[in-house]
């Protein structure tokens, strides 16, 4: 017997791409499929790289059909997700893609997101030291935001296991293009994304606290960059080291050891954002930089894989108390 889920937001990129998690994965069954302007379109209209669904009709995100299902995912945009997840029974398993249940601290929320805060989840990092345990046994799960997921991967173990300065962190991460989504914005029109690079937000990104708060950071610079890809990140993260002779790679492998989808390159690899897509793998890779003494760890996801959609059906796996990464996979796809 499946595991029937539920899908708000399915006509987005996240959602789009969890309902492709789902149509492989083999012990989920697809219950209710939602969206907003897109509602009452059939999928194949909206996704026509998704077969299996496309003569499945998106309805209107109401609660009540969503509470059908043995787990939600919600996929909307930031500050919608805290009223449908309120009129859903306490016992129905959520899993919310947005960011208005990752923060614990009320006062970094309004500094970065409008409207009040939601509450806080339990954080959907299962790599995080103790964070798995913790996952399993939720109903009600935060999915990390898509650079923080690539930039606390490379930086938590070597904070936790005092390698690195919490202070002084410097983060420049480069995004494809479905980080923002799938609405239509002004500074996405293809002719003028394609062959060009452009920082944004430049040090006012809302990650920064999600970042400090599940990495041990105390003080982090973040610049993220628009990137001419549609998938992909590449966060170069830097930070000063503690001690005079430190290895940063092995404390990696010591971290990810037994880990499925994070991996350190063999050395003299880096990682590039081509050989996630289409994954649920994060690549990593270190080194100590010859002049300024400083630790750097680069790291690469799909945005839409474990930054987003195979993240979410990672938590949802462990909820469910299914094999973690059932309908996952590890590889890309290339070129
Ligand atoms: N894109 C990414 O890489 C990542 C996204 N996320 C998070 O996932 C969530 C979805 O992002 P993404 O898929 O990129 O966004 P999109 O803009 O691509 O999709 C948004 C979805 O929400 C629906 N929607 C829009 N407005 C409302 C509303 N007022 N009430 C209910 N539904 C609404 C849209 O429906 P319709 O199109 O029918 O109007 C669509 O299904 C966000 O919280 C985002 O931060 C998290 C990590 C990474
Ligand atoms: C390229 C781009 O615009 N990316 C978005 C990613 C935000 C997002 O969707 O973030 P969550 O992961 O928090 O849900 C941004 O930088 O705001």
């Amino acid at each position: 017997m499946g595991m029937r889920v539920a899908v708000a937001g399915a006509s987005g990129y996240a959602g789009g791409e969890l309902l492709r998690l789902i149509a492989g994965h083999p012990h989920f069954e697809l219950a209710v499929a939602t969206g907003q302007s897109q509602a009452g379109s059939p999928l194949g209209a909206v996704h026509p790289h998704l077969v299996t669904y496309a003569d499945h009709v998106l309805a209107p995100t109401d609660p009540a059909a969503l509470a059908e299902a043995d787990l939600v995912f919600l996929a909307l945009p930031h500050g919608e997700s805290a009223a449908v997840a309120a009129q859903l029974p306490a016992h129905t398993k959520v899993v919310d893609l947005g960011a208005d249940h990752r923060l614990i601290d009320p006062g970094a929320w309004t500094r970065y997101y409008p409207g009040p805060h939601a509450g806080t989840w339990t954080y959907g990092l299962p790599e995080l030291p103790g964070q798995r345990a913790k996952i399993a046994e939720s109903t009600r799960v935060a999915a990390t935001g898509c650079y923080a997921v690539a930039t606390i991967l490379a930086l938590a173990p070597l904070i936790a296991a005092g390698i690195a300065s919490p202070d002084d962190v410097v983060v420049v991460a480069s995004s494809g293009t479905s980080g923002a989504g799938k609405s239509p914005k002004a500074h996405l029109l293809g002719s003028e994304v394609m062959g060009d690079l452009s920082p944004y937000k430049v040090g006012a990104h809302q990650h920064v606290p999600e970042i400090k708060q599940a990495s041990g950071a105390r003080t982090l610079s973040f610049t993220p960059v628009l990137a001419p890809m549609p998938r992909g990140i590449l966060s170069t993260v830097t930070a000063k080291p503690q001690s005079a002779a430190v290895d940063v790679r092995q404390a990696l492998l010591d971290a990810y050891a037994g880990e499925h989808f994070v991996r350190v390159l063999p050395e003299g690899r880096w990682p590039h954002t081509a050989a996630t897509f289409g994954s649920n793998a994060c690549h990593l890779q270190a080194a100590v930089d010859v002049d300024s003494g400083r630790l750097i760890v680069v790291s690469a996801i799909d945005n839409l894989g474990k930054g987003a959609a195979g993240q979410a059906v990672q938590c949802a796996n462990l909820m469910l108390g299914l094999p973690e990464s059932a309908g996952l996979s590890a590889n890309g796809v290339a070129p």
